[in-house]
């Protein structure tokens, strides 16, 4: 941008993470309303705070509740929301956090606008694949039977497009995989991206 000069700080992401003797980066759930991203999340960032790793989980009750509360549902403002979530989880990253972030990210394009943001080495896409039927007969929050109803608009799966992501890091398959083994592979998973390289 023109006349913004970047600062050089002193203390960078390399200095953070040696101090916290991890690494940072971003894992990312994706999937329909219902599918079960905050719940794995939440088992995932408990597991990472047991193992004494400095985690920070970004999700609609922080995000649509506080920086992104002028934006709905269209196409447009869901991509005005991603790309700001991608912004705000790369400073965490920089700060040195392991980001748990859950949001739908619906569509292809605007994941790829969200790995180009937080850089492709520190972001990490997990799917979490759970059919249309499964999300609607748990209904958790009741917002498919308003959307069937059509009193919600552009609704994810019923108006609005869910497009799976065609070579996620991860792929959980709720109706199939319990919880446990789920939380148990995720974590597996991320055990070698926190090792501080030695060079
Ligand atoms: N129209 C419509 N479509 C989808 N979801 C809706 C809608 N309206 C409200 N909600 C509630 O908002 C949560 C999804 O917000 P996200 O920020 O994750 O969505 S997006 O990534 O910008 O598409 C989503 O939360 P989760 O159920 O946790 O996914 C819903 O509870
Ligand atoms: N294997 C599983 N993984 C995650 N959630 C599951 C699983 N099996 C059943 N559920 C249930 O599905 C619901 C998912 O809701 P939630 O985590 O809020 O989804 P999302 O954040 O994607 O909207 C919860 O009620 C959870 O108990």
């Amino acid at each position: 941008m023109e006349n913004i000069i970047p600062h050089e700080f002193h203390i960078s992401k390399t200095e953070r993470n040696k101090q916290n003797g991890h690494t940072s980066f971003v894992v990312w759930f994706t999937g329909l309303s219902g599918s079960g991203k905050s719940t794995i999340a939440n088992q995932v960032e408990h597991e990472l705070y047991e193992q004494g790793i400095k985690t920070f989980s970004l999700d609609g009750d922080n995000i649509r509740k506080g920086l992104n509360n002028n934006l709905g549902f269209t196409a447009e403002d869901r991509q005005e929301n991603l790309r700001r979530i991608a912004e705000v989880a790369k400073l965490f990253v920089e700060s040195g956090a392991v980001v748990i972030a859950s949001f739908i990210s619906p569509l292809k394009k605007d994941r790829e606008l969200i790995k180009e943001i937080i850089g492709e080495e520190d972001f990490i896409e997990v799917f979490v694949n759970t059919s249309l039927e499964e999300c609607e007969r748990r209904d958790v929050k009741g917002l498919y039977k308003k959307a069937r109803a059509g009193e919600i608009k552009n609704f994810t799966g019923i108006d609005a497009p869910y497009e799976n992501p065609e070579n996620p890091d991860l792929e959980i398959k709720t109706e199939s995989e319990n919880l446990e083994e789920a939380i148990k592979r995720i974590v597996l998973h991320l055990q070698d991206k926190l090792k501080i390289s030695v060079q």
